[in-house]
């Protein structure tokens, strides 16, 4: 037969055969529905993939969050170390800067509190029962005061090249305080490493040949350092220095960004920051085993964070296509408003636990950081975040501990327990889990909730309950959507680039399980 212009050729193909009997019809038409099963199937699972495919191209978003100086900017300095290598170098000269803020801070610490005893010496009025007791200071001392005075200059020259957004306050109060202000912040939106990566490229070209780009300014003020090098040395090493410190209760070593044990090596004209590329790849014998020693400068060097910073990386676990993440640091303790964070990275710097809050002297800095935890924890917002706490600063811990600093001291419900690492870290994790299990806080209400909720579900009369039983009834629902994240705890040294590198590995590793199995569900 030949199909005539007047007729549909689709209809023609699909049409039943000519002379088809009643059975040949019936077998026909079930085939048919086979087939279109079949296709609604294949259909089905293609929807399917497209949407697990939609979901597996979404990045995963990791949160970072603790109080300030808790490690959260030297977390991410791992995740760039691990995952971006090449970028990571290429911003080592811009941490050489930092390198040498920090020590110029340091330095105008010692400055001040030498200012201090001076100032106690020479005033008429007899000193109170609490002022410190300071020694008397040398001429030897206050001429090389004096002649530390022009390393005001690198530091305004530094700071100035940073960023217009990098701020230094002098203010000047207690010793907390003047801590707190001498600190170099830095807007974390403005890029301030690219300036200053021009800027040490150029100053490297200086070290090996005659320079000619670098600006005036910034090449006074490094090789003003470099100049001050030895008369820095003296200071810190002086024993009336040490003995003033001690009086004004200032331990340098103990704070973030400390150089000043590397003074020669740092301030050298070809220095170049350490960046965890001499670190042995070899397995460790005990992964608890931190050395404060093989902190690199990268990672030990200090700028606060403000704002909130954003960092994608391209991240590959086994066997599965690289995947996008965003890693997301927020400067001090705030708790930003996110909406659909995979997973929160929590600090808890476990060496804090002699220290009080920079802005509330009052406030121990460990509760405060427990505090802060069940805020985190107890947040409708996060509920469906898997948690991540880092126990961190161990080694500090540890050394402090060996020292003979006595933990219940200062954690008083420690008690009797014994002074040492092992112990004192199993109690906190104990403190920070228990504070993370919201069904252990709300347990007595979620007994009487559950019981009047079995009741008024059995009853045969109709039972009424009084308001707070409704109230009840959203927290049990909010108790079990908040048992179903994950929760893990780790104790970290984050400036140890190994440990560290082998914990965000099994994180990567049960984020890329979370998202594969959630993808599966969609
Ligand atoms: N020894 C030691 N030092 C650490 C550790 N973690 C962080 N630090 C140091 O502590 C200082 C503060 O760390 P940051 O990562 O800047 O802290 P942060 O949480 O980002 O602080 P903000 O930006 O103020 O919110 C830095 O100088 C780090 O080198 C650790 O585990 N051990
Ligand atoms: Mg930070």
């Amino acid at each position: 037969m030949t199909i005539g212009p007047d007729v549909d050729p689709l209809s023609y193909a699909l049409a039943p055969p000519a002379g088809e009997t009643p059975a040949e019809r019936e077998a026909r038409i079930q085939a048919e529905r086979d087939a279109k099963k079949r296709s609604d199937l294949i259909d089905q699972e293609l929807n399917r993939q497209r949407a697990a495919d939609k979901k597996a191209d979404k990045p995963v978003k990791i949160l970072l969050l603790g109080q300030s100086e808790s490690g959260k900017s030297t977390t991410l300095k791992n995740f760039q170390l691990i995952n971006n290598q090449k970028a990571f170098r290429a911003e080592r000269p811009s941490w050489r800067a930092v390198v040498h803020l920090n020590v110029v801070r340091s330095i105008r610490l010692i400055v001040n509190a030498l200012a201090e005893a001076e100032a106690a010496a020479a005033s008429p009025v007899p000193p109170a029962d609490d002022d410190p007791v300071y020694p008397p200071i040398t001429p030897e001392l206050l001429t090389l005061k004096m002649r530390l005075l022009p390393l005001q200059q690198v530091e305004e020259a530094l700071l100035g090249k940073l960023t217009p957004g990098a701020k230094l306050s002098t203010a000047q109060d207690s010793v907390n305080a003047q801590r707190e202000a001498s600190e170099v912040y830095i807007n974390s939106a403005t890029p301030w490493k690219g300036a200053f990566s021009r800027l040490m490229n150029n100053v490297r070209s200086s070290v090996d040949g005659p320079e000619v780009d670098e600006p005036q300014d910034s090449r006074d003020a490094r090789q003003l350092l470099h100049a001050c090098s030895e008369d820095m040395i003296r200071l810190w090493t002086h024993p009336t220095v040490k003995l003033v410190l001690e009086a004004h209760r200032l331990r340098l070593e103990d704070m973030a960004g400390f150089f000043l044990d590397s003074i020669e090596r740092v301030t050298a004209l070809a220095y170049e920051p350490t960046d965890g590329a001499h670190i042995p790849s070899a397995p460790r014998i005990r992964a608890d085993v931190w050395s404060i020693q093989i902190a690199d400068d990268i990672l030990k060097a200090r700028l606060k964070t403000l704002g909130v910073s954003e960092h994608h990386f391209n991240l590959k676990a086994g066997n599965v296509v690289p995947q996008s993440w965003v890693v997301y640091d927020v400067g001090g303790a705030r708790v930003p408003f996110f909406d659909s964070v995979d997973a929160l990275i929590f600090l808890a710097p476990l060496s804090c636990f002699d220290q009080v809050l920079a802005e509330d002297e009052t406030v121990n800095r460990l509760e405060d950081s427990i505090l802060l935890w069940k805020t985190i924890v107890s947040s409708p917002l996060l509920k469906d975040t898997s948690l991540i706490l880092f126990l961190n600063k161990c080694d500090i811990l540890k050394a402090k501990l060996a020292s003979g600093q006595k933990f219940a001291e200062y954690v008083v419900s420690y008690g009797e327990r014994p002074n040492d690492f092992e112990h004192a870290s199993q109690y906190m994790k104990k403190k920070f889990s228990t504070s993370s299990s919201f069904l252990d806080k709300y347990m007595g209400m979620w007994l009487t909730c559950a019981t009047a909720m079995i009741a008024k579900q059995y009853s045969p009369e109709p039972v009424s309950f009084p308001r707070d039983v409704v109230v009840g009834e959203a927290l049990i629902e909010l108790v079990f959507s908040l048992r179903q994240r994950s929760f893990y705890s780790y104790f970290t040294a984050v400036t140890d680039i190994q440990s560290t590198k082998d914990i965000l590995g099994s994180v990567r590793d049960m984020l890329v399980r979370q998202n594969l199995t959630r993808s599966r569900l969609v």
